[in-house]
């Protein structure tokens, strides 16, 4: 029965909570302290028997004080405590035993504000933590298309400054929250003094309150820019750093000098901006506190008559609880500063208003078939049309060129494959299935893609080859790097498989990182094959060693080629060539050759810019 009266109350509380705008406003965030619900208790218990034992010293010290005014009176003033006192130890002075009251209470109150500050400290830490990975698995799962919208600076801000500011949030939630819990204590001692003093103190303060407030929300209304500045600030620096070539190259410095700087003292101006509205709030509150003070003491001191030691006492509380009071205005001001943060992080988590890649049941065993494009259409952006109509079969065990001119959109067409993108009109099948109905991992794994743009990671060689095969053995990783024709390249490095590579790849020239990706596939062993050839001029024995490891990569797979060389277009099963998103013709080489189109041009212009070299 009481099991069922716990279970409805905690229950109403539940929904009463939920119902307030604070829990909607902030779901996304508040939601994370489930999982650390315990230590996020421990906090609160611990502050708030800080707070009872402060009050708990200040209540003794009215009687230590009462003891002292009244020249050794036999009793505390206490009534549990002198009955206490009669029973147990009935020769000991009143005041000694206050005494120890308060010593025991001070020391209760120093072991709970440690065991608080640690609980309060790790409860934050564990939230940022909470909310770095939970950002992560939301950028996990989206598809790539988001990437190329986002911002990649600003991604990074969110998920590092942002949640170092959201951490300061909660420190200063919980710094309030614990001199909120004095604040109450004493008020309560303060109301055992005098509830006639006390209630008009309270008056005082709650208008305080009040027009603190509103200042408050006018600093929150400042900080939105802070985080606007840091994530412009982000991506510049993130793009200044990567494309650092490209500036030298391009003699830009100057260009990107002024850019950087503007956005810098765009930063400097939102943080003065904040500065000074925070500003204005503390020294508001600091004098309207201590004129509210004074007035007090004169008021009270001609109304109420008290006796010299509660007086005394009453204000010393309330000397104490202006400071307090401070404290919490200043930090709500300062937390005010943060709710820029706290914004773009609820923003970053939101679901939705965000397109998620749905992944399939179906595990994918392998092609016994084809692929199958069926009337696909797709575009990155509505209006914008990139793949029309396209109907195509991609054979197992063949190779397919896609052939075209840049921007035909070869590489859109051979990204729907690994579903990189989802189709907007149409189908790609594999044997007959949707690709949407397969798990993207399974499918993934039977393929690899070797890309113009390499992806090195900063790690070791050996790690980079093995990068998505982490059971490989150091034999197929050398046997991988010497069909790729690395082996010679990466024996020389100073700690050969074990050589860090830098940031992307520093260490390694174009073509040396290509045969690493080249390296990276083979050791997948994968059926489905996607190259997308590189267009870069590679000198001649690099170019023929890249061009030596693909084909031995390519032997028994299925293969789509985008093809730029004549080499590989010559070798293909068939050949599709693609104009402004559509398919205009498919065959063999041969075949299309003798029809004379579009690919014709092709191959003769080739033909042309080689006999021009030569
Ligand atoms: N992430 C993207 N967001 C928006 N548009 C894109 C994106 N990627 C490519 N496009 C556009 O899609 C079209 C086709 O691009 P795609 O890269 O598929 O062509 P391509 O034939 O592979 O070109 P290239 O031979 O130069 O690599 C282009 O007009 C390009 O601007």
């Amino acid at each position: 029965m009481s099991l069922k009266i716990t279970k409805s109350a905690r229950n109403l509380i539940k929904k009463l909570v939920k119902a307030t705008s604070f829990w909607q406003d902030n779901y996304l965030i508040l939601r994370e302290f489930k999982s650390f619900r315990r230590i996020t208790i421990k906090a609160i218990v611990f502050s708030i028997i800080a707070a009872t034992f402060e009050g708990f010293s200040i209540g003794f010290l009215l009687n230590f004080l009462q003891q002292l005014t009244s020249n050794g009176a036999s009793e505390t003033g206490i009534a549990w405590l002198d009955i206490l006192i009669q029973n147990y130890a009935p020769g000991i002075e009143p005041i000694y035993i206050i005494s120890f009251l308060i010593l025991l209470s001070t020391w209760i109150r120093a072991t709970a504000n440690y065991f608080g500050g640690i609980y309060t400290e790790t409860a934050q830490l564990t939230l940022a933590d909470r909310l770095r990975k939970r950002i992560f698995d939301q950028l996990q799962a989206l598809p790539l298309s988001y990437f190329t919208e986002a911002r990649c600076g600003e991604l990074v801000n969110t998920m590092t400054t942002e949640i170092e500011r959201l951490k300061q949030i909660f420190g200063g939630s919980s710094f309030v929250f614990t001199r909120a819990s004095v604040v109450t204590v004493y008020f309560i001692i303060m109301f055992r003094i005098s509830w006639e003093m006390s209630i008009l103190s309270m008056m005082i303060f709650g208008l305080l309150a009040v027009g603190i407030s509103t200042l408050n929300r006018k600093v929150r209304e400042t900080s939105f820019g802070i985080s606007d500045a840091n994530g412009k600030l982000n991506s510049t620096s993130l793009e200044f750093i990567n494309g650092i070539q490209t500036v030298h190259a391009s003699a830009t410095q100057e260009y990107e000098r002024q850019r950087f700087y503007k956005i810098s003292h765009q930063l400097l101006d939102a943080s003065v901006n904040v500065v000074r509205a925070w500003a204005v709030v503390k020294p508001i509150a600091e004098s309207i506190g201590t004129t509210v003070l004074i007035s007090l003491i004169v008021l009270s001191i001609s109304l109420f008559t008290l006796p010299a030691a509660s007086l005394l006492l009453f204000f010393f509380i309330l000397a104490r609880t202006v400071p307090a009071l401070q404290d919490i205005n200043g930090t709500l001001a300062l937390i005010s500063t943060l709710g820029g943060s706290m914004e773009n992080i609820k923003e970053l988590l939101r679901s939705d208003n965000k397109i998620y890649f749905e992944n399939g049941k179906v595990p994918f065993t392998g092609l016994k078939r084809s692929i199958d494009l069926v009337g696909t259409d797709f575009s990155y952006d509505p209006r914008n049309p990139v793949l029309q109509n396209i109907s195509l079969v991609i054979e197992r065990g063949k190779m397919t060129a896609l052939v075209g001119k840049s921007g035909s959109g070869k590489t859109t067409l051979a990204g729907l494959i690994p579903r990189f993108h989802d189709v907007t009109g149409g189908q790609v099948l594999f044997d007959g299935v949707d690709v949407r109905q397969f798990d993207v991992d399974s499918l993934r794994r039977k393929m690899a893609v070797v890309s113009q743009h390499t992806f090195i990671f900063n790690t070791s060689v050996r790690d980079n080859i093995a990068y998505g095969v982490f059971d490989a053995t150091e034999k197929q990783i050398h046997e991988a790097a010497r069909l790729a024709n690395a082996l010679d390249f990466i024996e020389e490095m100073p700690n050969g498989f074990d050589t860090v590579l830098g940031d992307r790849g520093a260490r390694l020239s174009g073509g040396q990182q290509q045969r690493i990706a080249i390296a990276r596939a083979l050791l997948r062993n994968p059926e489905i094959l996607i190259l997308d050839e590189a267009t870069s001029a590679l000198d001649s024995v690099s170019e023929s060693l890249i061009q030596d490891s693909l084909e031995k990569l390519a032997v028994g797979r299925t293969v789509i080629a985008i093809a730029h060389r004549l080499s590989t277009i010559a070798k293909a099963d068939k050949v599709v060539v693609l104009e402004q998103g559509r398919v205009v013709e498919q065959g063999s080489y041969q075949e299309l050759l003798q029809e004379r189109g579009a690919l014709w041009e092709y191959h003769c212009k080739q033909h042309e810019l080689s006999q021009a070299s030569l």
